[in-house]
């Protein structure tokens, strides 16, 4: 089977996956017997384009990178300029969604949205968007399952680390009862680019070039990307979905280079973290600032990499640690989440 996607959303991740596909598509269909077209992209600024026998990949990406606008693609035989985002879902001849829009850390939206037309329009949906994962997990994984398809989401907490996919299926059959990490690729390079002398503006302009951070990145700085990344921890890995008021939250934005410094020499290092613990049969959740001790193994992780440990019941802390954020890597995350779907994997 050919696999028909359509990429609402083009921008950093969107753009990495087409790479990713023009690049390995030889490798995927020999060793994977993966084979994927994108028929349609339908972007809110760049504009939209659909062909039901798949866009040329090339021509796509050179069309956005090179002049920013898909109005650069050529016309071809039965090209279609224009859907939005609802029309590309609703009326493409795609199986799979790729939901690659900004994630709106106030109400999920367009993303659920854009979920729920997919579900209903008997679509599968893989996603890196943390919003509708993290505010309407249980409905939306309702509905697709009412119609027969699959969600992936892997890229929405640690983008291509398998952050979610690890502690769901290699350890499955353990309560995991605590999970603690460093959750943010952008603020975690900021932090490390601090020590080095940096301020926070510079080291947040080079994270922004580097695709790192949020669209708008008052959603790293403050915590709620890691507040919408423990939410979905909290709810998919724990099983208890908690409200984003029961949640603690403190960004990084008022810590000072001499913060940062200062810490350096007590042998320390300020780390963002987001928490998630089972206690008296309630879960409690956090996310701040801490300045860890260099013998915690959470403080020797640098740049855009991210870790978290798993307390588990049989198997006893596992840590895993990868990249936090990036475009390849999180392009990366829609692949295994496309794999999987073709393979019939969880
Ligand atoms: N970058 C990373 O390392 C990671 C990102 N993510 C998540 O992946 C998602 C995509 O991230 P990224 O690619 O970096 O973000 P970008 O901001 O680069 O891309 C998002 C794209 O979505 C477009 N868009 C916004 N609203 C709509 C809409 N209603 N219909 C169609 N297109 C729309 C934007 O258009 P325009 O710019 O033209 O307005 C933009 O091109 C986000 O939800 C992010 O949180 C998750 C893990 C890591
Ligand atoms: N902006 C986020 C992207 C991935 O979720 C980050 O920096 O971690």
């Amino acid at each position: 089977m050919i696999y028909r996607l359509a990429l609402i959303g083009f921008g950093t991740v969107g753009q990495a996956l087409a790479e990713i596909l023009l690049d390995k598509e030889e490798r995927l269909k020999k060793e994977e017997g993966f084979e994927a077209v994108i028929t349609a992209v339908s972007d809110k600024f760049k504009g939209a384009l659909y062909h039901p026998e798949g866009l040329d990949l090339k021509q796509l990406l050179q069309a956005a990178r090179e002049e920013g606008t898909l109005e650069a693609y050529p016309d071809t035989p039965g090209l279609v300029r224009g859907w939005d985002s609802l029309t590309a879902i609703r009326e493409s001849n795609a199986d799979t969604v790729v939901e690659v829009t900004y994630t709106d850390v106030e109400t999920g939206q367009p993303a659920i949205d854009h979920h729920r037309a997919a579900f209903e329009s008997g679509k599968h949906v893989v996603t890196t968007n943390k919003g509708p994962v993290a505010s309407a997990y249980s409905d939306l994984s309702r509905l697709a399952e009412e119609k027969g398809v699959r969600w992936g989401f892997e890229g929405a907490v640690m983008s291509g680390t398998p952050s979610l996919r690890m502690p769901r299926v290699a350890l499955a059959g353990n309560e995991i009862t605590a999970v603690r990490g460093i959750l943010n690729g952008t603020t975690n390079y900021i932090l490390s680019q601090m020590e080095l002398g940096k301020t926070l503006e510079e080291a947040l302009r080079e994270a922004q070039d580097k695709g790192y951070a949020e669209a708008d990145p008052t959603s790293d700085l403050e915590g709620y990307d890691v507040l919408y990344k423990v939410m979905i921890l909290a709810e998919v890995v724990m099983g208890t979905p908690l409200k984003r008021e029961e949640i603690v939250r403190h960004g990084i934005r008022n810590l000072t280079l001499e913060d940062v410094q200062q810490a350096r020499r007590e042998g320390k290092r300020w780390k963002l973290l987001g928490e998630v613990r089972q206690g008296n049969g309630r879960l409690t959740a956090s996310v701040q600032p801490v300045a860890l001790p260099l013998s915690d193994p959470l403080a020797g992780i640098d740049g855009a990499v991210n870790a978290v440990t798993y307390e588990c019941d049989l198997a006893g802390p596992i840590t895993l640690a990868g990249a936090g954020a990036g475009p390849i890597e999180t392009g990366f995350s829609l692949l295994i989440d496309l794999l999987n779907l073709s393979k019939g994997r969880p």
